[in-house]
């Protein structure tokens, strides 16, 4: 798919990184801005969850009160409803969304690439980040791809080219994170490696250590 002109979704003028945890329920992301945490995601899979949008309601009002970027994965139109930061949108979910909408309502998109067409369909949107995955095995998310791997990664950097933030996710961990982070890609968004940590802030801190430039 050829790159047409779109208007660009917002900057994130904090910068993303280095570290983005996404998390199953808002208690994490009120645990998560007080140890200093600046990017986080809401991602709920339920659309039945009985606390769903109360949850996404909080996650907002948190992100605000510690000043930070809270992004709802999935559900744009609560996202609209409520005035969030942003959203992070995957290719099915980019079938369905409103993007004029979320535009005009000012708020940043995240979009997940797990190919080069996609990738190239997710710069086409003049997003706030791209995120490219899954890099590693995971056992969070069905990946109807295999792992990409460092060094595609790598490539897909040079096709982004600095135009946009970059996140990596998928099977990142402390053991593999410096090899994720020499590829030069601005974030790496992790699942389990937080919410499984057994010390959550020696795990934020040990990241903290190998995420420097
Ligand atoms: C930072 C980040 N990258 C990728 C995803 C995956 O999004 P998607 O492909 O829409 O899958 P679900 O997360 O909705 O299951 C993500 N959420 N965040
Ligand atoms: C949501 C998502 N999208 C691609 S991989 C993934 C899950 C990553 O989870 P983990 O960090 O536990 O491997
Ligand atoms: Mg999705």
């Amino acid at each position: 798919m050829s790159e047409v002109m779109q208007a660009s979704f917002p900057v994130m003028e904090g910068g993303i990184g280095p570290l983005y945890p996404v998390v199953d329920d808002v208690r994490w992301i009120a645990r998560l801005l007080p140890l200093g945490v600046k990017t986080v995601q809401l991602r709920i899979k339920d659309p039945a969850h009985p606390e769903l949008e109360a949850q996404i309601i909080d996650a907002i009002r948190l992100g605000r009160e510690h000043n930070a970027q809270v992004f709802i994965n999935d559900y744009w139109q609560l996202a609209l409803r409520h005035g969030a930061y942003g959203v992070h949108l995957g290719q099915e979910d980019l079938d369905i969304a409103d993007l004029d909408a979320l535009r005009q309502a000012n708020i940043r998109l995240g979009v997940s690439t797990r190919t080069a067409a996609e990738l190239q369909r997710g710069l086409a949107l003049a997003p706030s980040y791209v995120a490219i995955g899954h890099i590693f095995p995971t056992p969070t998310k069905d990946m109807p791809t295999s792992p990409q791997g460092v060094a595609q990664l790598k490539a897909h950097l040079g096709t982004v080219a600095g135009r946009y933030p970059t996140v990596a996710i998928g099977g990142i961990d402390l053991t593999n994170v410096a090899d994720v982070w020499q590829t030069g890609v601005s974030c790496v968004a992790v699942v389990r490696a937080v919410t499984a940590a057994a010390d959550l802030e020696q795990a934020l801190a040990a990241f903290a250590d190998k995420l420097v430039r």
